[in-house]
């Protein structure tokens, strides 16, 4: 069964309820991701110190943790962020960023996912290696060989295996099919264009997105697919506006549209799911 109901989405944006969202994430794109959850409406408090956060679970909607950049205090950091996350019930996102490049980020990947995480999400070459299937990436970026259509359907028979024996957790493979799999339902969206690819931290944002609405109170299924369309459209607008005038200005009109296209109820139109 696959299953997305865009009519809900036009209402979502701008949120009412300013959600408080905890980010433990790189400081490559820090400042990127604490300004989208505040462009649709969000708050977002940036914490990577271990003292405070019991006293900031107290007040927090929501927990964005990515992987990113590793340091020994930042793994301890997420492992003990997730722990408390599953003991609060705080919803929670974690990107995976790296998975399995290294033991020590797949042993850490593998600590948070046993913590339950709402919603899990990396490239289609990470979530490759979470459920065990060959990738030749290196680093943090996808290969163009896992977006191919018998890869992309590989990884999403290996994705619903996964997902069985974990059927309250929605996983997303992105890339530019992005892929949403919970328990036996998948939805593959097609939205986006490749210069999304062309500036670091483009998946972070998926995920900020992603945990600012699970802040909100929707389900993990519908923050999931709303954020990777909201996100690929405001690119494609950007695209439109700001083509053939360089990768910066393409960037910054992409960052300008995440905070226009909250007002603008008619995006959802634009919405593109593979049909099954
Ligand atoms: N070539 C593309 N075509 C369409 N959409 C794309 C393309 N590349 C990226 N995107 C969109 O950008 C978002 C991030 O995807 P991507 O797989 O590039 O994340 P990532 O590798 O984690 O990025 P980063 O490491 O820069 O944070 C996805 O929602 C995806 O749809
Ligand atoms: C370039 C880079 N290296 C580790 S994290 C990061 C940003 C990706 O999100
Ligand atoms: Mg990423």
């Amino acid at each position: 069964m696959e299953k997305i109901d865009i009519k809900t989405f036009d209402s979502i944006l701008p949120l009412k309820n300013s959600p408080l969202i905890h980010c433990i994430t790189n400081d490559i794109t820090i400042e990127t991701v604490a300004n989208t959850i505040l462009y649709i409406g969000g708050k977002p408090i940036m914490s990577g110190d271990s003292r405070e956060f019991r006293s900031l679970f107290q007040t927090t909607d929501a927990l964005f943790l990515n992987m990113g950049r590793m340091s020994e205090t930042h793994e301890k950091n997420l492992k003990l962020a997730s722990q408390l996350a599953y003991q609060t019930k705080k919803p929670m996102v974690v990107d995976m960023v790296g998975y399995g490049i290294t033991q020590q980020r797949l042993d850490l990947g593998n600590e948070i996912i046993n913590t339950h995480p709402a919603i899990i999400k990396g490239n289609s070459s990470e979530m490759r290696r979470i459920v065990g299937l060959p990738t030749s990436a290196r680093g943090i970026d996808r290969s163009e060989q896992d977006n191919q259509d018998n890869t992309v359907f590989e990884l999403i028979q290996a994705l619903k295996v996964v997902a069985k024996h974990q059927p309250e957790t929605v996983f997303v493979a992105t890339g530019p099919i992005d892929i949403v799999v919970k328990g036996n339902q998948c939805v593959r969206l097609n939205n986006g264009v490749s210069l999304l690819d062309r500036f670091v931290g483009t998946g972070d944002i998926v995920g900020a997105l992603m945990t600012t609405l699970l802040g909100a109170g929707y389900d993990a299924w519908t923050s999931s697919l709303f954020s990777l369309s909201y996100l690929n459209i405001a690119g494609e607008q950007a695209f439109s506006k700001a083509k053939g005038h360089g990768i910066e200005n393409f960037r910054q009109t992409f960052m300008n549209e995440l905070y226009v296209l909250s007002s603008h109820k008619d995006w959802v139109n634009d919405i593109r799911p593979v049909p099954s």
